[in-house]
């Protein structure tokens, strides 16, 4: 699926996909939601939860959950990321993430931050982390 066909109807497929993976987030520690959702250029949908460990810096993202998935399972091409947490207002990936996301691109990939509404805002990964460092760099 072409960036082109991104339609406002797929965007909002894309953000209730992420709405709904939170329901599946491992968060037993800060009770913190968080679910995300990863279109990928042939169509298929990938959806994660962030996954908590007892030892704190172990803990793994929403963001990261869902590429990790998508990766390996032999996707690196993408469309739109969508993001959602149970905070009313948008919340957006963290630094390690903005890293993760960058490495494959592409630079004007949408992520789409939304509220517990559904209601979403647009940015790009390079909106969110500007001068990427990559391998290609
Ligand atoms: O964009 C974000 C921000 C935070 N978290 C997770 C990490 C941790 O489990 C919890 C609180 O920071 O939310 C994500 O999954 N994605
Ligand atoms: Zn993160």
């Amino acid at each position: 699926m072409p960036a082109q066909e991104l339609t406002q109807e797929v965007k909002q497929n894309l953000v209730n996909l992420a709405m709904q993976a939170k329901d599946r987030s491992y968060s037993p520690y800060s009770k913190f939601r968080v679910g995300a959702a990863l279109l990928t250029e042939d169509g298929t949908l990938f959806q994660g939860g962030n996954i908590e460990n007892a030892s704190f810096g172990a803990t793994v993202c929403a963001e990261r959950t869902t590429y990790c998935k998508a990766i390996s399972e032999g996707h690196t091409k993408f469309v739109a990321l969508a993001v959602s947490s149970d905070e009313e207002n948008y919340i957006s990936p963290c630094g390690i993430c903005r890293q993760f996301i960058s490495e494959f691109g592409p630079d004007d990939l949408p992520v789409l931050l939304s509220n517990t509404k559904g209601e979403f805002t647009e940015t790009t990964i390079e909106g969110l982390l500007p001068f990427i460092f990559r391998l290609d760099h």
